[in-house]
């Protein structure tokens, strides 16, 4: 039994929905909020809810910049949490072995105690929001309840938000129901002092897939509490998409036109903090080509009418990792946040009241740094947090693709898997077709970032970059890959390449450990490349694990490289492949029954082609 409520807020609901009513009102019962707000999505409010968050001193207005914010979290909570973070099918095969499990009962009974009064002496916000454009056929959306206004302001940069969304749902859509406390209600009466940046040291980011819902308690770190984002567009997008037979992934998509007027799509998944929006936003450095962004986190994909894979990114904003960011590396991310309107959170701030982040030239002589203290170049610490953020809008990107606006996205020619190796992977390869591409993918394979809490720098796989994002058993989800691709035409699927910028000279040996390939706006010359090899143009060589480009094909006209870095960077080495075979095995070996055979029989056909019995 409920008992009644009266919250401020609570009947002034400004739409006829009635499950969403009646949910909104569970919630409040259950949390016991002192009001609610339905949030419109205006200026006005953004207005209000910074000026709120400037004054209660969460966030500080940057001089230096219009609009725009620095946000200091606690120094606990700086990254997505993925031992804390839940995939609670009812059947734990379901999410398989590489997700945390646990009973839907169990989690829901032990965070129903969590948020039992947990937002006492906070709001409580109601953000519709939709994920892909408001005027697709069928709009997904989603519905977040919050105590956290960093969170409602950061939703309005990522999500189509507010009150066009509540409209659109009518009395009766469906919506993915989202609910977020971060966990550190204000005890009445007591002199309890909110803190600049309350959470909890109990943290769950739960998702129950068949229902189709997400409790997140705890966090407020962007990854954790923007339930629009990871949650719900990758982990339950991805049960929706195996369900409905489309993919949700977490790819970037950019367009690359050549200097011919040549048009190619291009969609890539990389790890978190392994280049997905530097390469989105790409500078070229070769005369002629022209690269124009739809996304820089995260794809979904769909066979159109003509057997093309189209791919949509269903976010509104970019949640761009800050340290490295400057103007040599991606200018056009500068030229993003130079308009406004944006969050920054824990990096540097600057005695002028600007930010600043290592990467972005010469360092000033004294700053805030992320933890609030002061800095000077000789502290020897970090300014900034190694996952910092910034936050803003992708319409502000002076190159985005006005295809980005199109419900039914982009068709897709080419997809790149890549990782951060320092060593083994080369710079690019091709995969031979779909399935030998499928397996590339799944045994994709990168050294861990500060994107998430735990140690940085350990090789794991992580397959399609979807290894803290796959809502169910990944070995389905591999069979998921492998039959989009005997549904389609052939010659229509988009072509699979594997690349590496992160391929290091040896450290044992005589090199200095410097990365081999410049990366960044040179990482266009690999993009001509699969161009090239999708025109037929570009010449190959076969390797055991697939074709690289042949001497002379990739375009280093210009480019200041060594012959010696440049070889290295493209070297397949059998000895080094060798000994990832056992790893591959191991990986594999996890999913059991459930591991589709050709990935099987790719590995086997790879241990042949490196001559291993
Ligand atoms: N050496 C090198 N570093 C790169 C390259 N591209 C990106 N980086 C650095 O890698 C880090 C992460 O890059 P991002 O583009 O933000 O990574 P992301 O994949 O979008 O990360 P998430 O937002 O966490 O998903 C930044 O510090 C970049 O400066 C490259 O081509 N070469
Ligand atoms: O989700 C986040 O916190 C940021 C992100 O894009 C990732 O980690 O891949
Ligand atoms: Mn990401």
């Amino acid at each position: 039994m409920v008992a009644p409520v009266t919250v401020q807020g609570l009947d002034q609901a400004p739409t006829p929905h009635t499950r969403l009513l009646a949910w909104v009102r569970e919630v409040a019962a259950l949390t016991r909020p002192e009001r609610v707000v339905w949030c419109d999505g205006s200026e006005r409010e953004w207005r209000a809810m910074t000026d709120e968050l400037v004054a209660s001193g969460a966030l500080v207005r940057l001089a230096a910049r219009p609009n725009s914010f620095w946000a200091r979290t606690d120094p606990s909570d700086v990254a997505r949490v993925e031992e804390r973070t839940f995939i609670c099918s009812a059947d734990p095969a379901d999410a398989g072995p590489t997700n945390n499990w646990m009973a839907p009962e169990e989690m829901k009974r032990r965070m129903t105690e969590l948020y039992d009064g947990c937002m006492r002496g906070r709001t409580m916000y109601v953000i519709p929001f939709c994920m892909g454009p408001l005027t697709a056929d069928s709009p997904m959306f989603g519905v977040e309840l919050t105590d956290s206004p960093y969170v409602v302001a950061s939703m309005r940069i990522m999500t189509r938000m507010g009150t066009s969304v509540l409209e659109k749902m009518g009395a009766d859509a469906s919506f993915v129901p989202c609910l977020h406390s971060v966990g550190a209600p204000l005890e009445p009466g007591a002199e309890t002092e909110d803190t600049a940046w309350p959470c909890s040291e109990t943290k769950y980011i739960s998702h129950f897939p068949e229902t189709r819902e997400i409790w997140s308690y705890g966090s407020g770190y962007g990854g954790n509490s923007l339930l629009g984002k990871k949650c719900y567009s990758l982990r339950i997008a991805s049960v929706i998409g195996r369900d409905e037979g489309w993919l949700a992934e977490h790819m970037l998509i950019l367009k690359l036109t050549s200097p011919e007027g040549v048009v190619k799509y291009i969609a890539a998944a990389f790890p978190s903090a392994c280049g997905k929006t530097n390469l989105a936003m790409l500078e070229p450095t070769i005369p002629g080509w022209k690269v124009e962004t739809l996304g820089d986190d995260i794809a979904w994909m769909r066979f159109g009418e003509d057997g093309r894979l189209y791919a949509v990114n269903p976010e509104f904003g970019l949640f761009g990792v800050a340290p490295g960011t400057d103007w040599k590396t991606n200018p056009n991310a500068m030229r993003t946040l130079a308009r406004g309107n944006s969050i920054f959170t824990n990096v540097a701030l600057t005695d002028d009241g600007d930010i600043w982040w290592e990467g972005m030239g010469e360092p000033p002589a004294h700053l805030t740094d992320w933890r609030g203290a002061d800095w000077t170049p000789e502290s020897g610490e970090l300014s900034s947090h190694p996952n910092s953020r910034f936050c803003t809008p992708i319409s502000q990107c002076p190159i985005l693709a006005p295809e980005y606006e199109d419900p039914r996205g982009v068709p897709i020619d080419a997809i790149l898997f890549g990782g951060r190796r320092k060593t083994t992977v080369p710079l690019v390869a091709e995969a031979r077709d779909w399935a030998h591409g499928v397996y590339l993918g799944a045994t994709l394979s990168s050294e861990t970032t500060a994107a998430a809490v735990g140690k940085v720098g350990v090789v794991r796989r992580d397959p399609m970059a979807m290894l803290p994002f796959i809502g169910y058993h990944a070995g389905d989800y591999f069979a998921h890959w492998i039959d989009m691709g005997k549904k389609a035409d052939v010659t229509k699927l988009p072509r699979i390449f594997y690349v590496n910028w992160f391929r290091r000279a040896s450290v044992e040996g005589e090199g200095d450990g410097h990365f081999l390939w410049p990366g960044f706006g040179e990482n266009s010359r690999v993009l001509k490349w699969v161009v090239e090899r999708i025109e037929g143009t570009a010449a190959a060589v076969d390797t055991p694990i697939g074709s690289v480009p042949a001497p002379g094909a990739l375009d280093v006209a210009g480019l200041d490289l060594s012959a010696e870095d440049l070889a290295a960077a493209l070297r397949v080495d059998p000895d080094e492949w060798r000994a990832e075979l056992p790893q591959i095995q191991a990986w594999f070996e996890q999913f059991g029954e459930k591991l589709p055979g050709v990935l099987w029989a790719e590995l086997d056909a790879l241990r042949a082609r490196l001559g291993v019995a």
